[in-house]
């Protein structure tokens, strides 16, 4: 069986002492239990401190994008060496709001996909369609090329290791899921595109996650799906309570 993991991207939101805080008040209450795995995605002015108070706990902390080099002239920007060396374990990539707000394209996704292993981080690598492409029936065409393209030049090992979230950009943020089986039935697309990049066994246990408007009252029926392996949460993700119960609905 897949594990679930269980991903709260806090995006923009918080300030120091409330990330500090949120952390104090979960990080004892993620069960130590195989079958989920739970990470916050935090900006980058918080890692340090959450990496030191999540050290030895089963609370993993992640960066919500970095970029593809390793140093240079590029203000402004972050390494995934940089992050590697705070002890951060996962980075969040190809985010829609990445995607749409700040030029990220499936090159620069595919760039910082390899950059992060080669730095020993994950990639919780986003892909997903807009309510436009959904209506002109694209989706399994255009997330298909997005996975496809992500994962260039990746090897079966690593492919093995990346975290795919489905995200339909329509759902984020809105209040509207997708419903369990129509988010079930391009996760396993997704799955069948690994398969034909990689392999059988590798698509048998990639993790794909489900996100948008994931809360602790749907979540439940998400996970319960045969190819819905965990779930990028944004807004739920933001109380302490909350982002709980969903990392408990994975650990069943
Ligand atoms: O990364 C998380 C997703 O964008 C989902 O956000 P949401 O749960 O607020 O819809």
């Amino acid at each position: 069986m897949r594990k679930k993991v269980i991903a709260g991207n806090w995006k923009m939101n918080k300030v120091l002492t409330e990330a500090n805080q949120f952390v104090d008040d979960v990080v004892n209450k993620v069960p130590a239990n195989d079958n989920v795995e739970a990470i916050v995605c935090a900006p980058f002015p918080f890692l340090t401190s959450l990496v030191e108070k999540t050290k030895g706990t089963n609370l993993k902390v992640s960066a919500q994008n970095m970029h593809f080099e390793d140093n240079g002239a590029f203000t402004g920007e972050v390494s995934p060496v940089m992050l590697k060396d705070l002890g951060v374990t996962h980075v969040v990539l190809g985010h829609s709001e990445r995607r749409e707000y700040f030029a990220e394209t499936d090159e620069t996704v595919n760039k910082k996909t390899k950059a992060a292993f080669n730095h020993g981080l994950t990639p919780i690598v986003c892909v997903g369609e807009t309510l436009e492409q959904r209506e002109a029936n694209e989706t399994k065409g255009l997330v298909e090329m997005q996975v496809k393209k992500a994962l260039d030049g990746l090897s079966d090992e690593q492919i093995t290791k990346t975290i795919i979230a489905y995200e339909p950009v329509w759902a984020i943020g809105t209040g509207k899921t997708a419903s369990s089986e129509d988010a079930n039935e391009v996760c396993a697309h997704i799955r069948n595109v690994v398969k034909d990049v990689a392999s059988d066994a590798v698509a048998e246990k990639v993790v794909i996650q489900y996100g948008g408007s994931v809360k602790p009252a749907n979540v439940d029926e998400l996970l319960s799906q045969s190819d819905i392996d965990g779930a990028l949460v944004g807004g739920a993700s933001l109380e302490a309570d909350s982002f709980i119960q969903l990392v408990e609905a994975g650990a069943k």
